[in-house]
């Protein structure tokens, strides 16, 4: 029987309809209780789903019992409080927490914003990820008498160590994790191998420590912090280690358990970012490198909070990557497809698949600048005025392989299609970017599923061998895809543009593709022009004054006049 429940107002007792959603106009933390208190009961709830936005949470479920359901439905909204409820999550990563100096501005930062109660989200301080994989790789070679000698293993201690000293805080808080994460050099040096799983819950020592380190330190300036290891508190995932996605059952969980805690005891959560629970290991796994503006973003919307900010060392998300090219300005507004698109298509600056729960949610997401933070940073929604919008930012992808494939006309061309994607999927390989006819494709592939390295040699060469079952194959390596983010519903004249720059520098375009999202149009080129192909587009299309670029017509395409170039 499907039940279905409908909330008037907060002070107003819920009644049970036959609908099969639960409405509300404003998030309350008792409709939140509600809504995870029924998701947490198997015997009451066959099936159940959410979702929720800053204004609406929609709850389906399908009552095994009305009876219990209506007595759980009453007693919990009569349980509520109205009073203060978190208000929004702030994300801060490794370069915002790298010190024991950085820990205090970011307290000083938190504590700025008198009016918010947030849930705080941390990665690991500074380099230490990348300095917990280097010392597993390491302890594969160095031997178990060597491992407390490695380099990695010192340098991560002495930061840890030093920052509790110069915060004032206990020591003991991280000593086990110190001792375990030593342990665990050992065991992978007698092993003489790291497996996915292991190097997931090596790297899971650096959120574990700074999280416990920052939330001591708010005690001892008199502000109640609560840690949260992630994958203690409802952070569910697949179990594809070094890379896994969070599974729906972690929206209720996570809300249930942050809210729960909230209203019997308020303290500022501070939860590590990047962190999650396989849910048939029970390992702990993590959600790819820089996933912690995915946690972010899943707690948002789990607990349908107003806004999710992202702190970095930027003003915002900037017209190109600073390391390419130093004068990239910040972009003051993204909608959420171009902030997808963008971080997809490789700008660091955001986790490819954090998008997804906040557009889900719908609730807007700010990157700032924890080194600067009056810049105005960028704000991520669902829509904007795109009418004055042509480029928003370039994005380079280096290290990219291209396929090009040529039907041997063995299969007619929707099974040559079919077929050709079906191996990649077989192999469990990403695509990219695809350019087709009907008896060839080309399409560039993705190395971002695996971590922290290339597509191996013998991956390719497998990958090679099923396609020249059915086509003749060419594999070209070293390429590098240059996304233009932006509106595509002027293509021309960023295509018109830029084909001109990159022309007068004599650069071949070998593949272009404009996908479906109408934000993306891809062009790959060879990876030694590609950086200078960025930084010329830059300037052309951002620092050049071309009136063309923002004189709309009124319909949407642009008034066609050639470029100053
Ligand atoms: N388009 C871009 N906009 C902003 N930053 C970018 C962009 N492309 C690459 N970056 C890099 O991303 C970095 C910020 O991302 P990240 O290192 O993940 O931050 P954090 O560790 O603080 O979360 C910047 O320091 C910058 O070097
Ligand atoms: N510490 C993890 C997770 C993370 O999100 O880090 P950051 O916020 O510093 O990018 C990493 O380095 O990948």
């Amino acid at each position: 029987m499907a039940a279905a429940l409908h909330f008037g107002g907060v002070k107003t007792p819920p009644s049970i309809a036959a609908k099969e959603t639960l409405q509300s106009q404003s998030l309350w933390p008792q409709q939140l209780r509600f809504a995870t208190s029924v998701a947490s009961r198997p015997f009451l709830c066959r099936s159940f789903k959410t979702s929720c936005s800053s204004r609406v949470l929609k709850v389906s479920c399908e009552a095994a019992n009305l009876d219990v359901l209506e007595k759980n439905v009453t007693a919990t909204v009569n349980a509520g409080s109205s009073g203060s409820q978190l208000t929004c999550v702030m994300k801060f990563g490794g370069s915002s927490v790298a010190s024991s100096e950085r820990m205090r501005e970011v307290a000083d930062l938190i504590l700025s914003f008198p009016n918010e109660r947030p849930v705080i989200v941390l990665s690991a301080m500074g380099k230490t990820t990348n300095k917990l994989l280097l010392a597993g790789e390491k302890a594969v070679t160095c031997g178990v008498t060597n491992v407390s000698c490695i380099e990695e293993l010192s340098f991560i201690k002495d930061l840890h160590i030093r920052t509790m000293n110069e915060l004032g805080v206990d020591k003991a808080i991280i000593d086990k994790h110190l001792e375990d994460l030593e342990q665990l050099l050992k065991g992978i040096a007698m092993m003489k191998e790291l497996t996915p799983r292991t190097r997931d819950y090596l790297v899971s020592f650096g959120e574990c420590m700074s999280t416990r380190i920052f939330a001591a330190y708010m005690n001892t300036l008199g502000v109640k912090a609560r840690q949260y290891d992630a994958f203690d508190i409802g952070f569910i995932t697949t179990d594809d280690f070094t890379n896994a996605d969070i599974l729906e059952a972690t929206y209720p969980a996570v809300a249930k358990r942050l809210y729960d805690d909230w209203i019997s005891d308020p303290a500022i959560p501070i939860v590590t970012g990047f962190l999650g629970k396989g849910w048939r290991t029970c390992a702990v796994t993590t959600l790819g490198r820089g996933g912690s503006d995915l946690t972010a973003t899943t707690i948002g919307k789990a607990l349908g909070l107003r806004e999710i900010q992202v702190w970095k060392d930027v003003d915002g998300v900037l017209t190109c990557d600073p390391n390419i090219y130093p004068n990239a300005h910040p972009v003051p507004y993204l909608t959420f497809d171009e902030a997808a698109e963008l971080a997809y298509f490789g700008a660091q600056v955001l986790h490819p698949q954090s998008m997804r729960p906040a557009r889900e949610g719908d609730i807007p997401v700010r990157v700032k600048n924890s080194y600067n933070r009056n810049a105005s940073g960028t704000l991520i929604t669902k829509t904007r005025d795109m009418t004055k919008a042509v480029l928003t930012s370039i994005v380079l992808k280096r290290n990219v392989t291209t396929l090009d494939i040529v039907s041997t006309r063995m299969l007619g061309s929707f099974g040559f299609l079919a077929k050709v994607f079906s191996i990649f999927a077989d192999l469990g390989i990403s695509v990219d970017v695809v350019a087709t006819s009907e008896v060839s494709i080309s399409l560039t592939l993705d190395p971002s599923k695996l971590w922290s390295r290339e597509l191996i040699q013998q991956e390719l060469d497998h990958v090679v061998e099923e396609l020249e079952k059915i086509a003749v194959v060419n594999l070209l390596q070293k390429r590098s895809i240059i996304s233009l983010i932006g509106n595509v519903q002027r293509s021309s004249l960023i295509l018109e543009k830029a084909f001109r720059v990159l022309r007068s520098l004599g650069v071949n375009v070998q593949m272009i593709s404009q996908g479906a999202s109408k934000v993306n149009i891809s062009l790959v080129v060879d990876d030694d022009e590609a950086e200078q192909c960025v930084r010329a587009l830059h300037s052309a299309f951002f620092e050049n004054d071309l009136p063309e670029l923002v004189i709309d017509r009124g319909n949407g395409k642009g008034n066609g006049s050639p470029s100053g170039l």
